[in-house]
């Protein structure tokens, strides 16, 4: 590594596995279910708590910018622990100006609340932001009834002028490069004067699981939602006007950010509990239970949450992940320790995410030693010796824990930026130290079952070794 990395506190050394990875493993609420909770809290017609939030950075955004537009989130703590926030609704107005950082939930939930309410509410963000796709939202808002001023350019920076309501009805939306298009309009659809009728006209959808996500909290809601997989119109979704109910809800773990502990007992032949992990959910992560047993481990979901088991192979694997598109840089990452080559498909819209996550990945990974190549709509990942050296994560949580991963089975790997993960997982590198601090060291000569951390797939010294 240079000197600068060595130096610089904005590099983060990614620990090596003492050994095989015990360890249970309590991870903090779903970005996705929180920022949802928010914004149907704010739209409810009495109060309601939204219980063990995700204190993030994408989930403070969420909350201040409610806050600014008129909701009372008051932040009190469960009697058994963790955080209780009571959301107040109230009427929405502006003037107000909206910090979306680089939180797709927050640049696209919003506008839809920001046209309901009574006055311009502004929108600004990282500049990553303003790269990301916005044009599906604006463009439906407008036909929908609202003004907007986005300067010609389809994406943030915008003002939003709300006229206190919104028309409402049908509109086309071509959502192939982002479903939040979808669960944005659906989010605030009840509020609409006459509902919304929303047809997807664009190529495949991705991320499916996360628009049933918001059907499925719209309904406890109080929502009358059709969608396209209860027997009704392909593509076409409609929401009933409507008051919502306050609800009381406490918030799933996030079983996302759960893939790179998962991904640790893969990597180094180990187990891996994750308490509180759902038994029925709408969370993409929830496929981490297949795809990673594909990829060689195996799990039990139980009382005590889900547990995960490296079985000392790791496996290439096959797969379309256009459902699951944010699972894609661990996967990346357990692809790049495994003992032969993977192929991942169908997420040609990770260009639009945080970073151009294909790219980066392929750099990165190829930059360790991975043969890497980018096809259009995804990656082939052909393992190959890997040796330690500077991982670049382009303010991009999912580039960080997947460093991490690497860094299980690679000495040397340093994270660029690892407090990059507060968008989603604050407590990221204290989580994973406390999952290694768990682990016991192995004595030289144990087996840890062949796993990639221990059969010289990763170039140099294995994990805990050196
Ligand atoms: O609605 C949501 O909570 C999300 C939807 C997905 O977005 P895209 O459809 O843009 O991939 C996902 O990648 C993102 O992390 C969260
Ligand atoms: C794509 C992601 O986030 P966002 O909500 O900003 O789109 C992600 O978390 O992987």
């Amino acid at each position: 590594m240079s000197d600068s990395a060595a130096h610089s506190p904005l590099w983060w050394a990614a620990p090596t596995a003492p050994g095989a990875v015990d360890a249970s493993v309590t991870v903090p609420g779903s970005k996705s279910v929180t920022n949802r909770a928010l914004v149907l809290a704010a739209h409810s017609a009495e109060p309601g708590w939204v219980r063990r939030p995700l204190r993030s950075r994408d989930t403070v955004l969420m909350a201040e910018a409610l806050r600014a537009m008129g909701v009372q989130i008051d932040e009190t703590v469960n009697p058994d622990g963790g955080e209780a926030w009571r959301i107040i609704p109230a009427g929405l107005y502006g003037p107000a100006t909206v910090d979306v950082g680089n939180a797709g939930t927050v640049m696209r939930f919003l506008p839809p609340v920001a046209a309901l309410a009574d006055g311009p509410v502004r929108f600004e963000g990282d500049a990553r932001a303003y790269e990301r796709p916005l044009h599906g939202v604006i463009d439906a808002l407008r036909g929908l009834g609202a003004r907007i001023d986005d300067e010609g350019r389809g994406s943030l920076p915008l003002t939003v002028y709300g006229a206190g309501s919104l028309t409402g009805g049908a509109v086309d939306v071509d959502a192939s490069s982002s479903s939040q298009f979808v669960s944005a309009l659906l989010l605030s659809g009840p509020r609409f004067n006459k509902g919304l009728e929303l047809r997807h006209t664009g190529d495949a959808l991705p991320s499916v699981p996360h628009i049933r996500m918001t059907v499925d909290m719209l309904r406890k809601a109080g929502a009358r939602v059709d969608a396209p997989e209860d027997g009704g119109t392909r593509n076409v979704w409609r929401v009933t006007p409507g008051a919502l109910l306050g609800r009381d809800l406490t918030v799933e773990p996030d079983l996302s950010n759960a893939a790179p502990f998962l991904a640790a007992a893969l990597v180094t032949g180990g187990r891996v509990t994750v308490p509180g992990w759902p038994r029925r959910t709408t969370q993409p992560g929830d496929a981490l239970r297949e795809i990673f047993t594909r990829m060689g481990g195996r799990c039990e979901l139980g009382d005590q949450g889900l547990t995960f088991r490296g079985t000392g192979r790791i496996r290439g694997i096959t797969a379309d992940l256009r459902d699951v598109g944010e699972l894609t840089p661990v996967i990346a990452a357990v692809a790049a320790l495994a003992e032969d080559a993977s192929h991942l498909s169908g997420i040609a819209h990770l260009r639009l995410h945080e970073t151009d996550r294909l790219a980066a990945l392929a750099k990165e990974l190829g930059s360790l030693g991975c043969d890497v190549t980018e096809t259009a709509d995804g990656l082939r990942i052909r393992p190959r010796p890997l040796r330690g050296g500077e991982f670049h994560t382009y303010d991009d949580h999912r580039l960080a824990t997947a460093a991490a991963v690497l860094g299980l089975a690679v000495p040397g790997v340093w994270v660029e930026n690892v407090a990059t993960t507060a968008k989603t997982l604050p407590d990221f590198p204290a989580l994973w130290t406390a999952m290694l601090g768990d682990t016991p060291a192995v004595a030289e000569g144990d087996a840890t079952g062949g796993s990639a951390a221990a059969d010289g797939r990763a170039a140099g010294p294995a994990a805990g070794r050196g």
